[in-house]
């Protein structure tokens, strides 16, 4: 479930009056997601998101992430727009928390995704890319490879091990990995974390791409690894769909075509991008406990994945 906090219907009515979004008519909480609290409101002017932002989320990026929407938005891409209080703020305080309204985007997230599907995809995150030029301010990505090398062994082989025997020799990667990181592919505002659930879409069309809270300055090809890993993969990570990956990076190029060091990097790149969930994954899976309400997510689908990359090498990719 993902509504940690009750919001009383005064203080939710309050909130609502200070936007010109007519008048609150429903709020329902809404169980998907674990970060943030998320209620779909209905007024009489339409339908919209209200996120509470939790946790993980710092209040001094607010204004960066909800910044990239609107810029997003008004060119075109299907990003959902913030809407402004009636004094011009994207977000406001409620009993002391940061929350945001967003727009509405219809649409549903793919479990299993078509071909069609993932080319439509890899084209809406090109479009990202090419539309994110001229946003100004740039984040750096604070889970780049050498901060997952550093949460692994952070966790100390024992611990790893603890999870499943083969995680200790993915920490050694990790390592080996942050020493080989390409450092001069073509940067832009990346998504970084463009997983199904990210995406909404109706039929072959994405009709929204959300969750823009892992959103920092990063090679494009980096995105567009860390897409492939999520998108071209059975849920348990043991499948590799290669019509799924070859139509995503077809989709991709069909936008922005990669210039040839970005292709030479993408095994690379995908190993770092495994490595990066394996890492969040982990230290998720050490913090939780096992009967706690929210469902761990297993890193060893990513360890997995990371050997696929690994052996594949540029066919993953053709
Ligand atoms: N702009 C939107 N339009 C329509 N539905 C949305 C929108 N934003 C979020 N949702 C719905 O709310 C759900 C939860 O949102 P989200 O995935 O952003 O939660 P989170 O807790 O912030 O993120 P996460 O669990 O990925 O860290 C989504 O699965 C989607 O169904
Ligand atoms: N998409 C991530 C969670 C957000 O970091 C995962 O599946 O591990």
């Amino acid at each position: 479930m993902a509504v940690y906090t009750h919001l009383a219907a005064e203080d939710l009515a309050a909130l609502i009056a200070a936007y010109d979004v007519g008048e609150l008519v429903s709020a329902k909480g809404i169980a998907e997601g674990v970060s943030n609290s998320n209620w779909l409101v209905e007024t009489t002017a339409g339908r919209f998101i209200l996120t509470m932002y939790e946790r993980r989320i710092e209040t001094s990026d607010l204004p960066f992430f909800l910044g990239l929407l609107d810029h997003l938005s008004e060119r075109g891409c299907p990003v959902p727009r913030t809407i402004h209080d009636r004094g011009g703020a994207a977000f406001r305080h409620v009993n002391g928390k940061a929350v945001a309204l967003i727009e509405f985007l219809p649409g549903v997230s793919v479990d299993h995704p078509t071909p069609e599907q993932a080319r439509a995809v890899g084209a809406a995150l090109a479009k990202t890319h090419l539309a994110a030029a001229d946003f100004i301010p740039a984040r750096a990505n604070a889970l780049d490879i050498s901060h997952s090398a550093r949460a692994l062994a952070g966790c100390g082989d024992d611990a790893l091990a603890a999870i499943d025997p083969a995680l200790p020799e993915a920490a050694r990667i990790a390592g080996q990995l942050a020493n080989d990181w390409p450092r001069d592919l073509p940067e832009a505002i990346c998504h970084t974390d463009l997983f199904p659930d990210n995406v909404l879409m109706l039929g072959d069309r994405v009709t929204g791409m959300i969750d823009f809270y892992f959103a920092c300055t990063e090679a494009m090809a980096y995105d567009l690894a860390v897409t492939h890993a999520a998108w071209a993969f059975d849920l348990a990570g043991e499948r590799h769909a290669p019509e799924i990956g070859t139509a995503l990076v077809e989709g991709y190029q069909s936008v922005r075509p990669l210039a040839a060091e970005e292709r030479a990097a993408l095994p690379l790149l995908a190993q770092g991008a495994c490595l990066r969930f394996v890492a969040s994954r982990t230290e998720d899976w050490i913090a939780t406990p096992a009967d706690a309400l929210v469902t761990r997510k297993d890193p060893m689908a990513f360890v997995r994945r990371l050997h696929f990359y690994e052996s594949a090498g540029q066919t993953a990719f053709e």
